[in-house]
């Protein structure tokens, strides 16, 4: 390197670390801000304050990412302020949220990715605790994994819906990556695959390919599979980074999901609403008498007044063999001058008739 280039690298850096105290001076800004915010809220609201607001968060993320310059990526910044704006809600008051353990699962990355690094996250052992737990009012928030790009529903999830009073507050999209981990280093001595049931189905393809002769075993979670095969020779776990990084796993093949694109999609769930922030997607369940034209009688309301739909599911209601129940997701909040028609409308067609949350549509 030349005496010239080290003085131009000199210089740049230089300026990086003035940069970066301005920074500093303007986060620790922006965090006394959030505490001020705060001591408003306590003023006007008393016991009941709402710290976390999810539209008022979307609404900075959607003006970061609309103004953003460059050179960084639009979702590259999103996710910078994302974390600014966790740690300023932390100072105001910490946020916590229940998510489907052990630590390292999948659904904990998408808690993390929803609401930042200073969430404090609560593992559970089955959904059912999550919402329980929320209902109990023990955690703020639970996050719960409701539908996959390759295996479709979690119809667990779904069907706890129909007797929870909670509420749909917010929805994350996850790239989910297995790895097949294990204690081992060759391929050749792994006799059995933990994973959860849905992991495993995602894998189907390598799997058959590389361990045709290996027993595949579901387990509660992909955090569980890497737990077991932990103290297990010859066992091997297939499931995410963080699960190897936890356990002490050596990662013996990357990337062995079937579909590069597989997604999972998570709800949070939480008791509060959430008001109207100009994009947002509504959540319905109901219920249809059981006759002919009863399903284009509940779709209907939603045409009439041009409310589009994004998914509809259906599920048995288990009170009786032909009664069944529909999931739906509408673009739009409730408050919506046509949403609120078009649901108007719905209630008298429905024989159940829940709305399960307007939230809005995901940034990140
Ligand atoms: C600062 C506020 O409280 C919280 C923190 C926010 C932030 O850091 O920008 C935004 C919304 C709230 O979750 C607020 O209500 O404006």
């Amino acid at each position: 390197m030349t005496a010239s280039s080290d003085e131009e690298l000199d210089a740049v850096r230089r300026r990086i670390d003035a940069i970066d105290q301005d920074l500093l001076r303007l986060i620790s800004e922006r965090a006394r801000c959030a505490q001020q915010v705060a001591h408003i809220k306590t003023g006007i609201e008393g016991g009941g304050v709402q710290f976390y607001r999810p539209e008022r968060e979307i609404a900075v993320l959607r003006r970061i990412k609309d103004a953003n310059p460059g050179p960084l990526d639009g979702e590259e910044v999103a996710r910078l302020f994302r974390e600014i704006m966790s740690a300023c809600l932390a100072l105001e008051r910490p946020l916590n949220a229940a998510f489907l353990g052990p630590e390292g699962t999948f659904t904990q990355a998408a808690a993390i990715k929803h609401f930042g690094h200073s969430v404090v996250t609560r593992a559970m052992a089955t959904i059912d605790e999550i919402f329980r737990e929320v209902e109990a009012g023990a955690c703020d928030f639970g996050v719960v994994p409701v539908e996959n790009s390759t295996e479709g529903v979690v119809s667990h999830t779904l069907d706890l819906f129909m007797s929870s009073p909670l509420r749909i507050t917010g929805e994350v999209s996850l790239r989910i990556h297995h790895h097949l981990m294990s204690p081992e280093s060759d391929l050749s001595t792994i006799r059995t695959v933990y994973s959860h049931q849905q992991s495993l189905a995602q894998c189907r393809g390598w799997l058959d390919r590389y361990l045709p002769h290996a027993e595949r075993v579901a387990v509660g979670s992909n955090a569980d599979a890497a737990r077991t095969a932990m103290n297990e020779p010859g066992a091997a776990a297939v499931a995410g980074l963080q699960a190897a990084e936890i356990y002490g796993l050596k990662v013996l093949a990357e990337r062995i999901e079937d579909d590069p694109g597989n997604t999972t999609r998570f709800l949070v769930i939480g008791k509060q609403d959430s008001p109207p922030s100009g994009q947002d997607k509504t959540s319905l369940l109901l219920s249809c008498r059981n006759q002919a034209g009863g399903l284009h009688a509940l779709l209907m309301p939603l045409a009439a007044h041009g409310v589009s739909m994004t998914r509809i599911e259906s599920r048995p209601s288990r009170r009786g063999i032909w009664d069944y129940v529909f999931f739906i997701d509408i673009i739009g909040h409730r408050q919506d001058l046509p949403v609120a028609a078009a649901l108007e409308h719905l209630q008298k067609e429905s024989l159940l008739f829940k709305v399960l949350g307007s939230y809005p549509l995901a940034v990140l």
